[in-house]
């Protein structure tokens, strides 16, 4: 009978359900509606408000890594969010990424367990190369999302693209994504390797990991 109440509880969903084949057909999905204008202009001030409270620290690639090394690397600044201690723009953000986490778990097996999400803003001049998200000891990077939270009048030549290095048929195809405000992209972390091409303007994103186990 519960069995029976929980088959009924379950709403199909068309822009889930897109993603979830998007990524099963290409590795990767792209969602330009995942937030509303209203949604990104609320995480945008709760990001810009950390921001100017001085909570972010430069990113760090592994663990014990050279600064200069990292600067060749990546330059963004991050800040872990913490959904206990989450705001009104977080809890906003968490109620739309458990309720994806719900429906991917309900119809896909994947078994996502845990997550963790950072604030990012890659100051102007700077990018993060080519990488994979998974370090060699954690492969339980799942999926990659990203969400960007630049202002409604971002232009492609801001720079700060995203380049999946996708491949087709044995040859490297680059698919190039500009960080549009609202937009959400999801990628296999374990497979995708991928690139944020130098910024010529301040980019504003919230980058996580849908993990297993
Ligand atoms: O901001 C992006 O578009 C991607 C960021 C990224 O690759 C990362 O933080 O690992
Ligand atoms: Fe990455």
């Amino acid at each position: 009978m519960s069995q029976l109440f929980e088959a009924l509880d379950f709403v199909e969903n068309i822009q889930y359900e897109r993603i979830i084949s998007d990524i099963a057909s290409q590795q990767f999905a792209i969602i330009d509606d995942f937030f509303s204008p209203e949604d990104v202009s609320v995480l945008r001030a709760s990001i810009t408000e950390k921001y100017e409270e001085d909570a972010f620290k430069k990113a760090a690639i592994g663990n014990k890594f050279d600064e200069l090394i990292v600067k060749s690397i990546r330059g963004d600044v991050i800040l872990w969010i913490d959904e206990v201690k989450a705001n009104i723009a977080e809890t906003l953000f968490f109620s739309k990424i458990n309720s994806l986490v719900d429906y991917l778990n309900k119809t896909c097996f994947l078994g996502i367990l845990h997550k963790e999400f950072h604030y990012a803003i890659y100051p102007k001049g700077t990018f993060y190369k080519r990488h994979l998200d998974t370090f060699k000891n954690d492969d339980r990077r799942k999926l990659s999302f990203v969400c960007y939270l630049n202002h409604e009048d971002w232009l492609p030549e801001n720079g700060g693209e995203l380049v999946l290095y996708l491949n087709k048929n044995g040859k490297e195809v680059e698919r190039v994504i500009y960080p549009f405000p609202g937009r959400v992209v999801i990628f296999e972390s374990q497979i995708l390797e991928h690139e944020v091409k130098p910024v010529h303007t301040k980019r504003l994103s919230i980058t996580g990991w849908l993990k297993t186990r």
